[in-house]
């Protein structure tokens, strides 16, 4: 999996390349500047043709001070280049007065101000007013920027961001203050990997297209960083030459009554494509025939309370549970809820199952370390409100709160693995690992928005839990795999299709 960074996280290894030695301050802004350069005539050939006029703005800390390498290279291709600085050149940092100077020696540095807007004015503009050490909303001269530059919508316009787009948070991927007022960019250049802010929540909307450039540091891994889940890293999900239906585990998927089986039934299609030996959808009685008419790989066994399902649960072939899609709301549900809990089984617990865990004030006690969650933005904040309301509240100041602060606190106290659901799911464990699906970008799957769909990955990752996978690897693997499915398919995707493609990204990530 690749690290994605905070900002404090981002500085410390810049600062520990520099403290060792290995690099200046200077040379990282370099290249820095370059990186964006390279990639802004990598994404638009049509400028690295003939030269052209540029705006650059620059803020007052270092990633202005990319903003000036950036004028001085573009100058150097025989551009047209004026630069724009926000607040008081004396006041900018060592190595950014520098490049200011240098720059200087160039051409005019005029105020933020004057900046112009329109497309007509400029073939490129640069946003190097706020990278990672954005503090707060945008306002005064930059806002008024900000704001006429997004209702001038002018078309085929071209702006990059250097690092990333100003008035986006870093960490959070949210934009500071109320207003929603950020830089829009086309392209963003981030440096040495990408920042947590890129991938949640807006950041995707916001960047335009991603590059990373390579600034020449070293990574330094480190357990409390978070990963991007990759189907290339993706533990091995091939099936053994010599396993038997039963060495590759056993699920069991719990259905509602009668006229609401489809969730499960979707749910251990599911299970079974990701490769569970054998999959078993406990089904009340009055739900029989509804269900028998529509399985065949799958088996079922009446399933209608306690007794029964402990009977069943008495087989140590069980391997996994899925509880909750269409399960139903009533006191027999919620106590065969309990009952599972009680057996510390492999268990993925979806929709109505959290519900019945966040009306029963005891039930998050019961929750452990073999339970995933799987919930949506509103099944999260029934079950962890005061932590979702941190999550709502406008940001004020930077770094804000993220879905990945939210998510780590939630697994923390539930003392399970969390998997908070989105085109930007974050998968949390108790001990803080955290790491993100981004079905965003390339990846994005817009037809994942369809009913069902949230059903059948609580279907795979259940089926892998049944085949001996913890809890979360098994997360990891069913929210790519789910994500993956459906960009494979592409639109007029519904649930059904989703497992169906199962097949294929196995074969493209060599699963056998
Ligand atoms: N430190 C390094 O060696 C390198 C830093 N790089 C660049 O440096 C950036 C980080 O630099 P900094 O830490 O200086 O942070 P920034 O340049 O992102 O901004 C910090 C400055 O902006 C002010 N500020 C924050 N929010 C504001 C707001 N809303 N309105 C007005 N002023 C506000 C702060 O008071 C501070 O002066 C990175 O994003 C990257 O672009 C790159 O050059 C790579 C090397
Ligand atoms: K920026």
């Amino acid at each position: 999996m690749t690290e994605i960074l905070t900002a404090a996280q981002m500085r410390a290894i810049e600062h520990i390349a520099i403290e060792s030695g290995e690099v200046t301050g200077l040379e990282l802004m370099e290249r820095a500047g370059k990186g964006v350069v390279d990639a802004v005539f990598m994404q638009w050939p049509e400028l690295s043709e003939t030269s052209r006029r540029a705006v650059v703005l620059c803020g007052p800390g270092n990633n202005g001070g990319d903003g000036f390498v950036i004028a001085r290279m573009l100058k150097a291709h025989g551009w047209d280049v004026r630069v724009y600085l926000l607040g008081d050149a004396s006041k900018l940092p060592p190595d950014a007065t520098t490049n200011f100077l240098r720059w200087q020696a160039l051409g005019d540095v005029e105020t933020i101000g004057d900046a112009p807007r329109l497309a007509g004015e400029a073939d490129l503009y640069v946003d190097a007013l706020f990278g990672t050490g954005l503090g707060r909303a945008l306002d005064g001269a930059v806002l008024d920027w900000v704001r006429d530059r997004a209702a001038a919508k002018d078309v085929g316009a071209k702006t990059v961001a250097v690092d990333i787009p100003s008035g986006l948070c870093s960490d959070s991927g949210r934009v500071l203050g109320a207003g929603a007022d950020v830089v829009s960019a086309q392209l963003t250049v981030s440096f040495h990997t990408a920042k947590i802010g890129h991938y949640l929540n807006v950041g995707s909307t916001t960047c335009g297209t991603l590059v990373v450039a390579d600034i020449g540091l070293t990574s330094q891994s480190h357990d409390g960083f978070v990963d991007i889940v990759e189907g290339a890293r993706l533990p091995s999900l091939s099936k053994s030459d010599h396993g038997h239906k039963f060495s590759n585990g056993h699920a069991l998927v719990l259905s509602g009554g009668a006229n609401r089986t489809g969730a499960a039934r979707l749910a251990a299609g599911g299970a079974l494509r990701v490769g569970a030996g054998l999959v078993t959808l406990g089904v009340p009685h009055e739900a029989r025939a509804e269900i028998a008419a529509q399985i065949t790989a799958v088996m079922m066994r009446e399933i209608d309370d306690v007794v029964a399902l402990d009977q069943m649960l008495d087989d140590p072939r069980v391997s996994a549970l899925c509880v909750g899609p269409g399960f139903g709301l009533g006191s027999t549900q919620a106590d065969m809820v309990r009952a599972i809990l009680a057996r510390k089984c492999a268990t993925v617990l979806d929709a109505d199952a959290l519900t019945l865990v966040a009306q029963m004030p005891d039930m998050i006690e019961r929750l452990h370390e073999r339970c995933v969650l799987t919930p949506h933005a509103g099944e999260f904040a029934r079950l962890f409100p005061d932590i979702a309301l941190a999550l709502e509240r406008a940001p004020t100041s930077g770094p804000a709160y993220s879905k990945v602060d939210a998510t780590r606190d939630a697994a923390a106290r539930a003392g399970c693995v969390v998997l908070f659901k989105g085109p930007d799911t974050v998968i949390a464990s108790p001990e803080g690992q955290c790491s993100v699906n981004a079905a965003v970008y390339a990846s994005a799957a817009p037809w994942l928005a369809t009913a069902g769909s949230g059903d059948v990955l609580a279907g795979f990752v259940t089926g892998l839990m049944a085949r001996g996978h913890a809890a979360k690897p098994a997360a990891e693997a069913g929210a790519w795999l789910h994500a993956e499915c459906a960009r494979v398919f592409g639109p007029g995707m519904i649930a059904e299709d989703i497992a169906e493609q199962v097949p294929a990204v196995f074969r493209a990530i060599g699963v056998r």
